[in-house]
């Protein structure tokens, strides 16, 4: 898993590389400036358009230097526009400096005129996660007179302004591409921060994930790599029972189509039974959805202990009468998958927490979560309520949107690196709670199924959106889960 470094630590995560590996702090800036090279070329294959290089003071402007002479070298067209006098940057930016070949043309921030020519490329070597306070005076100026051009936009490791781990005040360069070195800053999958950090490109500049783990907390960004180790794999004499049976329970009168949803979900990621219980008068339904999902009557819900998985609450209504969710609460001993209403009547009814089989998941978007919680004023309050939710009530908790959190009982949080915008339609997240069943059902720990869960839900979203985009519907992500397992050769 590669682990998210707090900003205040990367000076000393460099400082151990250097060491472990024997180079100097220059060398470790030419990487750097090397991986963004690699990335920008292949991305924009057009050494006419000019480029211009904002450089602050500290080892992000020198950044932006060591990545000024690797274009010029390869025939780009290199402007340098640089904030500070030399004696007052960086040493390594000194040094980059002092080998820039002498035909590029250098500036001054106070003497440069922002007339650009309409096609051009802007990189953000202001400021990184040397950041420690809000914009002001000329950096500021600066930052609106950039976000005012029509360039193509793009920061090193993080837009100027942003924060490495919290909240923005006041302003920030708004990027298109964020070239970020070696993994994703926490502030840039916030919310807030969206339309300043465009898309994010995560690029290796050679330090190990061993390392990045010795300086790492409890946050961790969820990369392809990790899922293997996580899934569990049949062999040739599997039979359905292996697969898992499941039970969603959900749907009411007008709102079956979620439980049903969550239920074909289940199916496709794998599932060998899949039973539904939906409100009596509804029950039919599922047989005309999908021939292969189970009918449960009422009566059935006595043997709870039948299945091995459960999931509860799309589509299902808050249960004022709560009897029968607190009696599932009490009987079913494994853990249990729980969202949307079910969250919903959590909320209204929060003694019913004292009863979750430990493990259980449950899945809230921003507003299900809040109404758990309390109201949150920013992402980084979100994360530590999640964090402290999940503890107190030794339930993992998944916080969804983009870049969903994954909180463990344990303190530990992990960011999932797929799904899209296309993903933000109406049962996509009853899908979600379909594919985390299966996977409890298939055997998985609370834990591997919600990583695991996460990650084939954005996939499948990915892969469903590429013909579809906007026009994608909750049933395409279904479709496309079988697809997951392929790309990721999990059979
Ligand atoms: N392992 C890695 O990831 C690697 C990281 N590398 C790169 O190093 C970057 C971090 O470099 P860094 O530590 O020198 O800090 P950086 O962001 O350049 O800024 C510090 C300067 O800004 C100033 N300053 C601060 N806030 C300010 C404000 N609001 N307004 C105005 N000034 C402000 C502060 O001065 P102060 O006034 O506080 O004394 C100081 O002079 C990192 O993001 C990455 O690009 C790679 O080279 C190699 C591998
Ligand atoms: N912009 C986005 N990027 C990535 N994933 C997204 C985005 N918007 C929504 N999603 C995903 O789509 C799902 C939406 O779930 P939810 O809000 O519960 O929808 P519904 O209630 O309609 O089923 C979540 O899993 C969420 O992570
Ligand atoms: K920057």
């Amino acid at each position: 898993m590669l682990s998210i470094i707090p900003g205040k630590k990367v000076s000393q995560l460099d400082q151990a590389h250097i060491q472990r590996e024997g180079i100097s702090g220059l060398e470790l800036m030419e990487s750097a400036a090397n991986a963004f090279v690699s990335w920008f070329i292949d991305k924009f294959k057009s050494p006419e358009v000019p480029i211009y290089i904002f450089c602050g003071p500290g080892n992000n402007g020198g950044d932006g230097i060591a990545i000024a002479r690797l274009l010029y070298q390869m025939g780009y067209q290199i402007s340098i526009i640089k904030f500070e006098h030399l004696s007052n940057c960086s040493s390594n930016f000194q040094a980059n400096f002092n080998r820039l070949p002498k035909t590029i043309p250098i500036m001054d921030f106070d003497t440069f005129e922002f007339i650009l020519p309409e096609k051009t490329f802007v990189i953000d070597a202001v400021l990184g996660v040397g950041l420690d306070r809000p914009l002001s005076g000329i950096y500021l100026d600066l930052i609106l007179k950039l976000n005012g051009l029509s360039a193509t936009k793009i920061a090193i490791d993080i837009p100027s302004g942003i924060p490495s781990d919290g909240v923005l005040v006041g302003d920030a360069f708004h990027a298109d591409y964020s070239v970020t070195f070696q993994f994703p800053k926490l502030a840039m999958l916030f919310p807030e921060h969206a339309l300043y950090t465009g898309e994010i490109i995560i690029v290796d500049i050679g330090i190990s994930d061993g390392l990045l783990n010795q300086f790492g907390e409890d946050k961790f960004f969820i990369q392809k790599k990790d899922l293997a180790i996580r899934h569990k794999f049949f062999h040739k004499f599997s039979h359905k029972g292996d697969f898992g049976r499941v039970l969603l329970i959900g749907g009411s009168p007008g709102k079956v189509g979620a439980i049903l949803m969550a239920s074909r979900a289940a199916l496709r990621t794998g599932s060998g039974l899949v039973h539904c219980h939906l409100p009596g008068s509804e029950s039919s339904s599922s047989l005309v959805v999908a021939a292969e999902i189970m009918a449960v009557a009422d009566s059935e819900l006595e043997m709870l202990d039948n299945f091995d998985a459960i999931g509860v609450g799309p589509g299902w209504g808050i249960q004022n009468d709560f009897s029968f969710f607190e009696s599932l609460l009490n009987r079913f001993r494994k853990p249990v998958v729980i969202d949307a209403d079910g969250l919903n009547t959590l909320a209204l009814y929060p003694h019913l927490l004292k009863l979750l089989p430990l493990q259980s998941i449950l899945t809230p978007h921003f507003k299900e979560f809040e109404r758990l919680v309390g109201d949150c004023s920013n992402h980084l309050e979100r994360l530590e309520k999640a964090r402290s939710f999940s503890r107190k009530n030794n339930c993992i908790l998944i916080l969804k949107g983009a870049f969903t959190s994954i909180s463990l009982p344990n303190g530990k949080q992990f960011f999932n690196s797929t799904g899209n915008q296309y993903m933000a339609t109406a049962g996509s997240g009853d899908v979600l709670t379909g594919i985390i069943t299966s996977f409890l059902g298939q055997g998985y720990s609370s834990e591997n199924a919600a990583i695991c869960g996460v990650y084939h839900h954005g996939l499948a979203g990915e892969l469903a959106s590429v013909s579809k985009k906007r026009g994608m519907i909750a049933s395409d992500i279904i479709e496309a889960i079988p697809e997951t397992f392929v790309q990721m050769q999990i059979f």
